[in-house]
């Protein structure tokens, strides 16, 4: 029963832990290569980058899966110069230990290999069969404002997550790090920061350091218990496009919450609360139309059901990974320890008239 999953596992953090080392580089790099989407939503070669060391990794090891990633390498077939900017990172990210980076298959033969394997992401995922969820660069805005970001990766089998990993580079390691107000802020990934949280499915979540050096044990980690509610907050996104403030402010009044929001980008947030940093996500609709993205959710979801939480949409419903690249059938997220969990949606449903 315990190894269970211990392959996809390992594989699964050293290829974020690599994949950070790259997007750490990036970070640290005035110029990163941003690029606008199709919906006007920033890309970098931090991103491109680390899916391709990503998905060269999983198809290394796991041939057959399928890969749900978020981007695609069409904005770098149309510019050489992006493109090659790229693949001097991923030619030159490797793993310190030469056994590690053994393990996942040494990286990317050349240029057009790279861009191959980046729309290797491309599967449709659905209800059947092992599929892999890609973010490479979560909270992009963070990255390229200097908050927080994630590099995340989870194992979805027949539409249930397995396996989550996110890679929280500029968090603290410490579990016990209180989230201060500017967490979202100016951060670094100086020493003593850099997280990689993981969980499989009925065995728990763990926290460790993100490197560089070899993965040593992970430490079990825990939601903390909310006995008053006045004294937790809720975690949401900086963005306020992507949750709406103003309803949470409401809810929060409901449940008599007063203390502000700790607002953070990316899956940090659901590391964040898994570990007790953190009391509550909540992340609410602002628009009829948005619909989450599988790899905005999967490795989070995982770790904060393992850590003791309940992870649902704004109905209460569990999200469903299994309809395809969105999470078509769900509408906002709320994490909660499981013990409160009921009780926050259903301020959430009043307030939303759901
Ligand atoms: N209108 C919207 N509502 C909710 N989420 C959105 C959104 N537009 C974009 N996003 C998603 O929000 C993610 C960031 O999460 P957060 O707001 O919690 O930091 C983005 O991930 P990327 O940064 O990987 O593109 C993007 O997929
Ligand atoms: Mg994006
Ligand atoms: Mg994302
Ligand atoms: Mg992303």
């Amino acid at each position: 029963m315990t190894t269970l999953y211990l392959r996809e596992l390992e594989i699964a953090q050293l290829a974020v832990q690599r994949a950070a080392q790259l997007t750490k580089r990036v970070f640290h790099e005035t110029a990163k290569g941003t690029v606008s989407k199709d919906d006007a939503s920033p890309v970098t070669i931090g991103d491109f980058g680390a899916q391709a060391l990503i998905i060269a990794a999983l198809r290394h090891n796991f041939p057959a899966d399928a890969v749900v990633a978020e981007e695609e390498a069409a904005p770098l077939r149309a510019d050489p110069a992006l493109r090659d900017r790229i693949w001097e990172l991923v030619r030159s990210t490797k793993l310190e230990d030469v056994g590690a980076e053994g393990l996942l298959g040494g990286g990317v033969r050349d240029v057009d290999a790279m861009l191959e394997v980046i729309d290797r992401g491309g599967s449709k995922g659905g209800r059947v069969g092992r599929v892999w969820a890609i973010d490479p660069i979560d909270g992009t805005k963070g990255f390229l404002r200097g908050g927080q970001y994630a590099v995340c990766l989870g194992l979805l089998v027949d539409g249930d997550v397995k396996v989550g990993v996110l890679g929280c580079p500029n968090l603290p390691v410490d579990d016990a790090a209180p989230l201060t107000a500017d967490i979202g802020a100016n951060q670094t990934d100086d020493e003593g920061r850099g997280v990689l949280f993981s969980a499989v499915v009925g065995q728990g979540a763990t926290s460790r350091p993100l490197g560089p050096g070899a993965l040593k044990e992970g430490k079990k980690i825990a939601m903390k218990a909310v006995t008053d509610m006045a004294s937790a907050s809720f975690c949401e996104s900086v963005e306020a496009g992507h949750s709406n403030q103003s309803d949470s402010a409401q809810i929060a009044q409901k449940l008599g919450i007063t203390k502000p929001s700790v607002r953070m980008d990316s899956q940090a947030k659901y590391g964040s609360i898994a570990r007790g940093a953190g009391d509550i996500y909540l992340r609410l609709p602002t628009s009829k139309t948005y619909q989450e993205k599988i790899w905005d959710h999967a490795a989070g979801d995982l770790i904060v059901r393992e850590a003791g939480g309940q992870v649902t949409d704004t109905t209460g419903a569990r999200l469903d990974f299994g309809v395809g690249r969105t999470l078509a059938n769900n509408k906002g997220v709320v994490a909660a320890p499981a013990a409160v969990h009921g009780q926050v949606i259903k301020a959430v449903r009043e307030v939303l008239k759901l």
